[in-house]
């Protein structure tokens, strides 16, 4: 799948909304027959993944704007052990990290000010791995997100392995990271499961 050619420019920031705007475009073209078929294939890799980080509380996102749709895939993993339990994020606040709830299939979901579901309820939890959607991202492990800041205020201080998720559509050159940036410990696309050069 064709990957997007790096802006030339001399505007970091002008260049990372650039680059953020054009992967958001290109992974909602996807046709939704396509990104079931991607979406298959990220999740055998993910599965590998697991196999070796075995986590037992697992952060992913309600699917946004074409992302990868991970929910049935974490109910049958929840089922899998009774040990596990998977979380989603929460907004409540714009200017700090996020929290994390619990999550199971069917339990009641409140909309934050972006308009994405979350646990209504629940006090929180400290995932030990956090999947991450993926935008624009590049090969040393740096990815954009909707430019809210959230991942990065989050990662920052939370002690969790990062996984970043999405589709080769996203992939770039450089996503120009700065200096908050922390790059993803791996990366998970369609294409395979990759140890970003940057990471730790
Ligand atoms: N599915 C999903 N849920 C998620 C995230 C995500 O990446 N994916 N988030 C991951 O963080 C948080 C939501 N992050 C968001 C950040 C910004 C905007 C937003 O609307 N931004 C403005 C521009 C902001 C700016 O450039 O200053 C916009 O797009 O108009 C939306 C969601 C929590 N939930
Ligand atoms: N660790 C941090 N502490 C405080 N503010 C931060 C931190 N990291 C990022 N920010 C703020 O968030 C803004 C948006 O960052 P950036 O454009 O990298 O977001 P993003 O990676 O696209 O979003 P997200 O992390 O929500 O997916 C930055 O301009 C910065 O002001």
């Amino acid at each position: 799948m064709k990957s997007i050619a790096a802006p030339v420019t001399s505007d970091p920031a002008a260049a990372r909304r650039t680059l953020r705007a054009t992967a958001i475009a290109a992974r909602e073209a996807l046709p939704e027959e396509t990104r079931e078929v991607l979406t298959g294939r990220l999740v055998a890799h993910l599965e590998r993944l697991f196999d070796d980080l075995r986590p037992a509380c697992v952060a992913f996102c309600w699917p946004w704007r074409g992302e990868a749709d991970l929910r049935a895939w974490l109910a049958a993993w929840l089922d899998a052990a009774a040990e596990r339990s998977a979380a989603l994020p929460a907004v409540l606040d714009k200017n700090a990290p996020l929290t994390f709830r619990g999550w199971r299939p069917g339990m009641e979901l409140a909309v934050d000010c972006h308009g994405i579901p979350y646990p209504a309820q629940g006090p929180a939890v400290r995932p030990d791995v956090v999947l991450v959607p993926l935008n624009a991202f590049d090969g040393e492990g740096y990815r954009l997100g909707y430019g809210g800041g959230y991942f990065d205020r989050t990662l920052a201080v939370l002690d969790t392995v990062a996984v970043g998720v999405g589709f080769e559509c996203g992939r770039t050159g450089t996503v120009f990271p700065q200096p908050h940036d922390r790059p993803m410990d791996w990366l998970v696309t369609e294409a395979g499961v990759f140890a970003p050069r940057a990471a730790r």
